[in-house]
């Protein structure tokens, strides 16, 4: 697993990553999410032992990076496709890997197979297509058969069926108990691809919660319809609810923080007729972008507003 704690970089002025504290857990996809600059890559670099952290650690497996024995068989990372000698194969590419960190080269055409790439192996990898380079990326992350794998934004630029194909092979490999941290700032994307997020904006931790949670944020407005509104109104207040006269001035009302389900069993145990019963549809983006911010607003007034350095509480007042 991977542990991050009070981690913070700063370049001159710029707090790049700013006391940045959470766990990525086996067995599951985590997505590491955050718009352009949030301080992503530089997070994974001092995963990765590229960077020195300017305060805070990060550990793989209980220790620094730098610190790891045989760390291609603990780690394996996919940061720069591009990153291949163009005239040199995809298969002499990879066991050029593996003999510089003593993997045994029959791995080589297993992970060739793995990713899909046994029919171009002998192909100079300069001529690669960008999925053929992700792929050729993952294949060199898996070679040493790590527990740990760390992707940076590995569907930037791939067409559909090759998001698709990535988005399986993720999943895949959590499932076998990996730890699968992938960067993105997309997203919708990473709703489909991760099972938990990590949100940072602007170098500091926004939300680190399931993506259940986070996609539940996206109907915390419900809007229901009564031919009984005086009494539903008065059993949703004694639950300690807010309803809200719509503001079309229709016979409905609006309720935050709450779910359909919700309404439906207050309605239920009152013998309260509903005509309509439905989640806002605020979208995952609108919820991102409520957070990301709200990230902006306080470091603007980081060092007046009460809990300024803490993250935003995710999925707040919910519970
Ligand atoms: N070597 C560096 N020197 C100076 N500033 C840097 C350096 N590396 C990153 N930064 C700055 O740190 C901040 C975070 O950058 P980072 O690349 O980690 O973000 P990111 O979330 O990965 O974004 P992107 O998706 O655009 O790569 C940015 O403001 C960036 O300009």
């Amino acid at each position: 697993m991977i542990n991050v704690q009070g981690l913070t970089k700063t370049y001159g002025a710029t707090r790049a990553v700013d006391d940045l504290t959470f766990e990525v857990k086996p067995g599951m996809v985590t997505g590491f999410l955050g718009p352009n600059g949030a301080g992503k890559s530089t997070t994974m670099r001092m995963m990765l032992g590229l960077d020195n952290p300017t305060s805070g650690t990060a550990t793989i497996n209980g220790r620094p990076y730098r610190e790891l024995t045989d760390p291609l068989r603990q780690v394996g990372a996919l940061l720069d496709a591009k990153w291949v000698h163009p005239n040199r194969s995809a298969r002499s590419h990879l066991r050029w890997m593996a003999a510089a960190s003593g993997v045994p080269v029959s791995r080589v055409d297993q992970v060739l197979e793995d990713v899909g790439l046994t029919a171009v192996a002998g192909k100079k990898a300069g001529g690669f297509s960008l999925g053929m380079s992700q792929r050729l990326g993952l294949a060199g992350a898996l070679l040493g058969d790590p527990g740990v794998l760390l992707f940076d934004e590995p569907v930037n630029g791939l067409d559909p069926e090759g998001i698709v194909w990535i988005r399986k092979f993720m999943r895949a490999l959590a499932t076998q108990g990996r730890t699968v941290l992938v960067s993105s700032h997309l997203l919708t994307e990473m709703s489909l691809t991760a099972d938990h997020l990590v949100v940072i904006g602007q170098g500091r931790l926004m939300a680190d919660c399931s993506v259940k949670e986070f996609t539940s944020q996206a109907q915390r407005i419900v809007t229901v319809r009564s031919p009984q509104l005086p009494q539903l109104h008065t059993a949703l207040v004694a639950q300690g609810l807010a309803p809200a006269p719509a503001a079309d001035g229709s016979s409905a009302m609006t309720v935050p923080d709450v779910t359909t389900d919700q309404i439906g069993e207050i309605a239920a145990a009152n013998s309260i007729v509903l005509h309509e019963l439905s989640g806002s549809t605020a979208s995952l983006e609108e919820v991102f972008m409520a957070l990301t911010a709200s990230s902006v607003q306080y470091s603007g007034a980081k060092n007046t507003a009460p809990g300024s350095g803490a993250p935003t509480n995710f999925p707040g007042g919910q519970q």
